[in-house]
């Protein structure tokens, strides 16, 4: 049973459901201000009765990157809210030039529109680092350009082990050198160093396109960097739900 933190009484307006690969999100906002976010099965959404009860919710966004099974999909149908499924025909405060909008996943598109409303003049990438890490670009005129796909940190455990004869399944948390020195060391540096790179090519390299580039760091992995990288990054993990509310309130009416 999911615990509520108790906060003062609020008029609490919108539900923010952000289904992801890995796990699903589920959070309340009062206006513009998250009040609550509740980490859930992507396969159960045991959550959102209760939520609906407990609260004074009056309308919601959904936003899902995977096929919802039976049971979440009767689970979001029976809400007595109505429902923006967020897709390539909801209206955004944006621009979207990605080109195939029909197989966007719209987490990427929440997070940029989040990034773009706190800095609406700027040029920002956005890294969310989940089950894939994507990077995301939107340039100062709140054009959304697209960005890249790349493996997350669990997936890169999980391919290593998958896909080879003798390599284990290591964990993340554990000794963490830069060169590794045994099996396991060299698995966890391969993963976490690569990351780190990756991420930090990147930045310098976008950077390098657009030196006024604000960089904002997302997603349920939480990352190390050295500090010549961490200084230009903006960490927020609740990006993603930020931009659903945000959208979610664009659609006001329209719902
Ligand atoms: N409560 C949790 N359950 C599952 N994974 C979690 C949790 N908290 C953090 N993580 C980490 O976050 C990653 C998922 O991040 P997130 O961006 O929330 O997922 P998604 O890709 O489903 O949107 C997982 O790879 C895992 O390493
Ligand atoms: C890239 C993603 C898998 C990321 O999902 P997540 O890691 O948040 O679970 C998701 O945005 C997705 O399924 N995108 C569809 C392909 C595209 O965006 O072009
Ligand atoms: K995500």
């Amino acid at each position: 049973m999911p615990i509520f933190a108790r906060s003062k009484t609020i008029s609490i307006v919108n539900l923010i459901v952000d289904i992801g690969n890995t796990i699903a999100k589920v959070a309340l906002f009062d206006g513009e201000t998250m009040v609550n976010v509740i980490y859930d099965s992507n396969q159960s959404l045991d959550c959102l009765e209760s939520i609906c009860i407990e609260h004074p919710v009056e309308q919601g966004i959904v936003a899902t990157v995977i096929d919802l099974n039976e049971c979440v999909s009767e689970r979001l149908r029976k809400l007595p809210i109505p429902l923006l499924w967020l897709d390539k025909d909801t209206p955004l405060p944006v621009i979207n030039l990605y080109e195939t909008p029909d197989t966007l996943g719209y987490d990427r598109m929440a997070a940029v529109v989040a990034a773009h409303e706190q800095f609406p003049d700027r040029n920002i990438l956005v890294i969310d680092a989940g089950t894939c890490i994507t990077y995301e670009f939107i340039d100062s005129e709140g054009q959304y350009h697209g960005g890249n796909i790349s493996l997350g940190l669990q997936m890169r455990f999980k391919a290593l082990h998958q896909f080879t004869g003798r390599l284990p399944l290591v964990d993340p948390q554990g000794r963490s050198l830069d060169l590794g020195k045994d099996t396991e060391t060299a698995i966890r540096a391969g993963v976490k160093k690569g990351i780190e790179y990756e991420i930090s090519g990147y930045i310098t390299a976008m950077k390098h396109k657009y030196p006024e580039l604000l960089v904002f760091l997302t997603g349920g992995d939480d990352f190390s960097f050295d500090t010549n990288v961490k200084s230009v990054i903006f960490a927020d993990r609740f990006l993603v739900l930020k931009g659903l509310n945000r959208i979610l309130n664009y659609n006001n009416g329209r719902i």
